[in-house]
């Protein structure tokens, strides 16, 4: 069965991983009994577009798991911590091959970058490091790993490719399932780099070249830049921005996201999580509700502390991002988010509350067909037939995507 997509958390020490991690998981949609799962593992809230409003209902929207406001609708999603990685970490330093063997099951990663340039590669207190190299030294370990491990058997890949006339996809498949591939991956790194040598012939720098594509197709990632609100923040940014595909980084402050959302469930400001609004009993009556929203009075350090926060993350950058780090490993992984229906006129789930609509969401990889996410939320049960919204039959075959075939419902045959 399909398993559920797990995003990794990456980078060296006192980047802010965990910081970024608890900013992530501790929605104030957190319902249905979801806390961290082990010292490493967390759920996170992915916002989504949810399928109520298309149909006008969202004041109907009650997800099992997660929340829905206005049709944005958060959806958990599951969250790795894979801490202790630092420079020479495949040859066991900190937590070396722990850490290389937490990463195995994360389908995306997160690299969590400390922008302000005050930790040095080990996480060591310092000014004006260069965070830029960070980038280069973490992807250059975890191929290292995969290289290593692939190294060490290499003749004896090698003999048994030839002796069972096997193709390069099955061979390679055999060493990098343990990295939770696929022979569908495995073939895309091949397709792209179209080498034309057969594998027994292969150099070490062709070996490099596969590695280096499989890490790319295994474990996209998203740089996220963290501790934007540092002063020393910006002229990094500035250069790795020229450095790195500027679509796959985010700018982020996870300690102003943990800031706002603490202050906001203590009820001392009004704050949409991700979003630029933030407003103070001071702010509301200025803008003529003499309660103040009913928000309790800021002092003064507070009452600086979010003018400052303002000026350096709100106001320059849109967001304090993290709900966008997010994001941007869904879109890199593709994720389409399903809404199996047990009816498909009203929606509903046809037990329980019964006026309420799209109770289930589930996250499905792109590409996906009709009958992937069948097997993912019925397991094995005999499906006799599946409909789309007004009772329309959808062949199993279909893609899944974002507007289309997004809304199913399975209906389990004798
Ligand atoms: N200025 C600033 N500091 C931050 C931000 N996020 C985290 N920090 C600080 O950076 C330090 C390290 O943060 P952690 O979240 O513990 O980092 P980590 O990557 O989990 O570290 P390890 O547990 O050592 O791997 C802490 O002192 C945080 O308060 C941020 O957005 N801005």
């Amino acid at each position: 069965m399909p398993r559920d997509p797990l995003i990794g958390l990456v980078g060296k020490p006192s980047a802010g991983k965990s910081s970024t991690l608890n900013s992530l998981t501790d929605a104030s949609s957190k319902v249905g009994g979801f806390t961290t799962i082990d010292p490493q593992r967390a759920i996170g809230y992915l916002q989504i577009d949810c399928a109520c409003a298309r149909y006008g209902l969202s004041d109907r929207c009650k997800p099992n798991y997660g929340s829905c406001v206005n049709g944005r609708r958060s959806v958990p999603i599951e969250l790795l911590d894979v801490a202790g990685l630092v420079p020479g970490a495949h040859q066991g330093k900190g937590l070396g091959n722990k850490f290389l063997d937490d990463l195995r099951h994360a389908d995306a990663l997160i690299h969590v970058v400390d922008v302000s340039g005050t930790t040095d590669a080990e996480g060591k207190n310092t000014r004006g490091y260069d965070p830029s190299v960070d980038i280069a030294w973490l992807r250059s370990e975890i191929v290292a790993w995969i290289k290593g491990n692939l190294m060490e058997k290499w003749g004896s890949i090698k003999r048994r490719h030839v002796a069972v006339k096997a193709t390069a996809v099955e061979t390679l498949q055999n060493q990098f399932s343990g990295y939770g591939s696929t022979s569908a991956v495995v073939a895309r790194t091949l397709d792209k780099l179209g080498l034309k040598e057969p594998l027994e012939e292969w150099s070490e720098e062709t070996i490099d070249r596969v590695v280096n594509a499989f890490t790319d197709e295994k474990f996209p990632t998203v740089i996220a830049l963290n501790k934007i609100d540092h002063p020393d923040a910006d002229k990094n940014i500035a250069k790795i921005a020229k450095m790195q595909d500027p679509n796959n980084i985010v700018l982020c402050s996870a300690i102003s996201e943990i800031f706002l959302r603490k202050l906001a469930k203590q009820g001392y400001i009004r704050y949409t999580e991700g979003s630029e609004f933030v407003d103070t009993r001071e702010d509301l009556i200025a803008e003529g509700d003499p309660d103040g929203g009913g928000l309790k009075e800021l002092d003064e350090k507070n009452r600086a502390r979010i003018e400052n926060l303002r000026d350096m993350v709100l106001y320059r950058f849109g967001s304090t991002g993290v709900v966008q780090v997010l994001s941007k490993a869904a879109e890199i992984l593709g994720l389409v988010p399903v809404f199996p229906v047990r009816n498909t006129t009203t929606f509903g789930s046809g037990s329980g509350d019964s006026k309420a609509v799209f109770r289930d969401c589930v996250l499905v990889k792109k590409n996906s067909t009709v009958a992937d996410v069948a097997r993912k939320i019925m397991g094995d049960a005999p499906i006799a037939y599946v409909e789309g919204p007004g009772g329309i039959r959808i062949a199993e075959d279909q893609i899944v995507s974002v507007g289309k075939n997004d809304i199913l419902s399975f209906k389990v045959g004798k």
